[in-house]
């Protein structure tokens, strides 16, 4: 049979969080990032990575990039040595923004290992990778499946004595097609690392209880487009409290949009893009309020109505004969 010698992957920008699913619940969206892997047929190891796109000069092209990483990380797991290869990345999805680009990196370089290596992982596994190699679940998991999804630890089937955590459950959750995503992407980054660390080590029974409840009440309304029921539901006392400093104008904002009709407004992922939730005849008026408010506060930023993507990523490859 010809092998594998060229793997494209496209991959979908996702947001995280929706208010109160902290590190657990995303959404995948028609933004997206391509990878197109080439194998070398060099004599001695080779790399080769190209980048077009918005804020390509930001990526970095040496061996420490985060596609090279998860493409190597996939041969280490099935204990071989990675071929030489060039990686051809074309971003559509901005960099470090809250909308899963380090997602999309460790997706792409693991789904296209696996593709030139012959497809020995299956996509559950490749899943657990991508989520052992980003440290949560809810980017990785949408921008591998599509859809939005919810993921939390399972528990093995034992013979016997008490069942253990083991893997994953992922569970889709049905978004309603009135119900818009409205993404505004301020010119400014925020690594996740940097607003993971302003969150506190415990919480207090109290709030885990508020995001708990208001997780369940999300679920719900994102599936039946209940107005009241969303407008409940995207609060949050886990991350948002905490992070909101790190994002000039963030009061402004959200109250332009909440006036202009959004039923919520969160931080995107770890942030700084803000997620307005909308019904869709609001979408222009909301759109504009952000954009206009975010002006005010003297900070230029994309504000796009986008939709869920449902595929995930996807992959064409070309064989040698
Ligand atoms: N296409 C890419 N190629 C290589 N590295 C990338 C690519 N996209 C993102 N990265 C790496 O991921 C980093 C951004 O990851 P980070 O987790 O801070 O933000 P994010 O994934 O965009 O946001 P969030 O996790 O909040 O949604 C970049 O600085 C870069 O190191
Ligand atoms: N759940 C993660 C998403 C960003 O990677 C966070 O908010 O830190």
């Amino acid at each position: 049979m010809p092998s594998v010698s060229c793997v494209t992957v496209t991959v979908p920008a996702t947001t995280a969080n929706l208010g109160p699913g902290f590190d657990c619940i995303g959404a995948a969206l028609t933004l997206y990032n391509q990878f197109k892997f080439t194998r070398l047929d060099s004599a001695k190891p080779e790399l080769k990575i190209t980048v077009t796109g918005a804020e390509a000069e930001r990526v970095n092209t040496s061996a420490d990039n985060l596609v090279y990483q998860s493409f190597v990380k996939l041969y280490q797991h099935i204990s071989e040595t990675p071929p030489s290869v060039e990686i051809e990345i074309d971003l559509g999805v901005p960099l470090a923004r809250g909308l899963g680009s380090s997602a999309t990196a460790i997706a792409g370089g693991l789904v296209g290992a696996n593709l030139l290596a012959g497809s020995p992982l299956s996509q559950a596994e490749v899943m657990e990778l991508a989520i052992a190699m980003e440290g949560h679940p809810d980017n990785v998991v949408p921008a591998l499946l599509g859809g939005c999804r919810l993921a939390a630890t399972g528990l093995n089937e034992p013979q016997r004595g008490e069942p253990r955590e083991e893997g994953w459950e992922i569970c889709e959750v049905p978004w309603h097609s009135d119900i818009v995503p409205v993404v505004a992407i301020p010119d400014f980054e925020l690594s996740t690392s940097e607003a993971r660390r302003v969150l506190p080590n415990q919480y207090s029974r109290a709030d885990a209880i508020f995001n708990t409840a208001h997780l369940g009440l999300l679920l719900r309304g994102l599936e039946t487009g209940r107005e009241d029921w969303l407008r409940a539901a995207l609060q949050d006392r886990i991350h948002q409290p905490y992070r909101k400093a790190l994002i000039p104008g963030y009061d402004a904002v959200r109250e332009a949009a909440m006036a202009a009709g959004a039923l919520g407004m969160v931080i995107s992922g770890a942030g700084p893009t803000l997620l307005a939730v909308v019904r869709r005849d609001l979408c222009v008026s909301v759109e504009e309020a952000i954009a206009t408010t975010w002006q005010q506060e003297g900070i230029k930023a994309q504000v796009r109505s986008l939709s869920i993507d449902l595929h995930g990523a996807s992959s064409s490859t070309e064989a040698l004969p």
